[in-house]
């Protein structure tokens, strides 16, 4: 590349800073591993409580004295090699609670402040910072980010291009149409062709609509996208910018996410799988387990319908009197953790639950399982299937989005072709999720056939290089 071309990728939440789910993963790995393949990358977040002290030598490169209501300023400073903005506007961001809400309620201004981080964004991007850095593409992660690609576009003409991309297409970021001046928008921006959405405003259309490329996370779901059923309202918007629509896959962050060298379990690889019976009987323990002689199955996820839990529940009886075990975490939609619950307590010593989030636990779940369930119903990519890979333990998905482009499901050619790399099912309903189980424990019962299928598994490609290659081709494609 001739002189590093400079990106500025904003999120609401990118690890190591801040994390609720994949978007997290997505949001700093990426940059991470575009920074490594010669890209002059930025990540820019929004400061919540407590994050702007994490910074090394944090230095202010942006001042505005009315940031939607108050003071605001951007901090530059590095963390583990990437190169963070922080939005420290204390009136949006300096507040108890997660990044969108606090007990289980939505902050109330979520709109705004996260607005004020797309303004921001398109600030810099204008070349506003005082560092003398601004952005030849600036790359906009879901609905929080929407409104920067619209502030460029719908503002004086500069020579930055666009990229949006879609992690869940569920969340659309929308607010009441009377909160257009409010977030900045000129009114002749609500109109179909813009931001009105259904008669409210939607900063993921806005974002959808004037962002020069759009990508989602897998080629699955960039085709389900069009579907009204996947779309949920927007396929029309989709599919009218099907031509700047790219599917790439998600990857893993290897540094993090692998046995050979993970620092929560026993190591283990494909060559020498012992460690990973220890993992197993130490995670049994932790979770009070005695597994009988089915396999292991966990499950890493938000509890909510996305992510079929409820199937789960309905699928547990006969995978528990086939001689499964499960152990779960995760934490979402109170009923779903209640039935989470009951089953713990309908079968002890075979099935364990931590409601929570728990990040080392994770690992430690991944170190020790021998399946890791995802029924989703949707999923733009998924990234617990990857590290099932990886680890060895063996995913069971629903043959949908992301899962659909990662896990070669057994079947009698993929086995013997010796292709397969997990369970795959469809449709995703108890039926076919019940059928799914039946054959991991018939899979499970072989024991050198589930080793081939683990060895397999664990050489899956699942990195970041391949997919970070995918974005720089499409900055390059856009760069003039
Ligand atoms: N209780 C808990 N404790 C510890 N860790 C937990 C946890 N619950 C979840 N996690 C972790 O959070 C992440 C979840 O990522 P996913 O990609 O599976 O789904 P999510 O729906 O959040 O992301 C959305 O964005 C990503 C990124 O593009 C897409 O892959 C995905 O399909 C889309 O729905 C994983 O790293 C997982 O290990």
């Amino acid at each position: 590349m001739a002189g590093a071309a400079r990106v500025l990728s904003v999120a609401s939440e990118a690890v190591p800073l801040v994390k609720t789910g994949g978007l997290a993963d997505v949001a700093g790995a990426l940059p991470a591993a575009l920074a490594g393949q010669g890209w002059d990358m930025r990540v820019l977040l929004p400061a919540y409580r407590g994050l702007a002290d994490r910074l090394t030598g944090p230095q202010t490169i942006w001042r505005d004295a009315d940031l939607f209501g108050g003071k605001a300023r951007v901090l530059k400073g590095t963390l583990g090699g990437v190169m963070f903005l922080l939005l420290d506007a204390a009136h949006l961001f300096d507040r108890a609670g997660g990044p969108y809400s606090d007990a289980g309620r939505d902050h109330p201004d979520n709109a705004e402040r996260f607005a004020a981080l797309s303004w921001a964004a398109a600030e810099l991007a204008r070349g506003q910072g005082t560092d003398g850095w601004s952005p030849a593409i600036l790359h906009a992660h879901d609905w929080q980010a929407g409104l920067a690609p619209a502030y460029l576009r719908y503002g004086p003409e500069v020579p930055v291009r666009t990229v949006m991309t879609v992690h869940n297409i569920a969340f659309q970021g929308i607010a009441p149409a009377d909160k257009l001046a409010g977030l900045r928008l000129p009114g002749w921006t609500y109109s179909a062709d813009r931001v009105e959405y259904f008669g409210n405003i939607s900063t993921l259309k806005a974002g959808l609509v004037t962002a020069d490329a759009i990508t989602t996370v897998s080629p699955t779901y960039a085709e389900e996208l069009r579907r009204p059923d996947y779309g949920l309202g927007l396929e029309g918007v989709i599919a009218s910018r099907a031509r700047d629509l790219h599917g790439i896959l998600n990857g893993v962050d290897l540094a993090v996410w692998s046995p050979e060298r993970d620092p929560a379990i026993i190591p283990y690889s494909a060559k020498s799988l012992k460690g990973k019976a220890e993992n197993r009987a130490a995670l049994a323990a932790e979770f009070g387990l005695s597994p009988a002689d089915g396999p292991l199955a966990i499950v890493v996820s938000r509890l909510t319908d996305q992510k079929g839990i409820d199937l789960l529940a309905e699928v547990l009886p006969e995978f528990i009197s086939a001689g499964g075990s499960l152990a779960v975490l995760g934490a979402g939609d109170p009923a779903l953790e209640a039935a989470m619950r009951q089953a713990a307590e309908r079968w002890p010593g075979r099935v364990g639950v931590r409601i929570g989030y728990d990040e080392a636990l994770a690992h430690r779940m991944f170190g020790g399982g021998d399946a890791v369930l995802v029924p989703s119903r949707f999923e733009p990519c998924g990234l617990t299937q990857m590290y099932g890979l990886r680890y060895g333990t063996i995913p069971v998905v629903a043959a949908t989005g992301g899962l659909n482009d990662t896990v070669i499901g057994a079947t009698p050619a993929s086995l013997s072709a010796r292709a397969a790399t997990g369970v795959s099912f469809h449709p995703v309903d108890k039926t076919a999720f019940a059928g799914a189980l039946r054959q991991v424990s018939r899979l499970y019962a072989d024991r050198s056939g589930w080793t081939s299928l683990m060895k397999r598994a664990m050489k899956a490609e699942v990195g970041w290089e391949a997919p970070a290659a995918r974005y720089a081709d499409l900055y390059r494609s856009l760069l003039p």
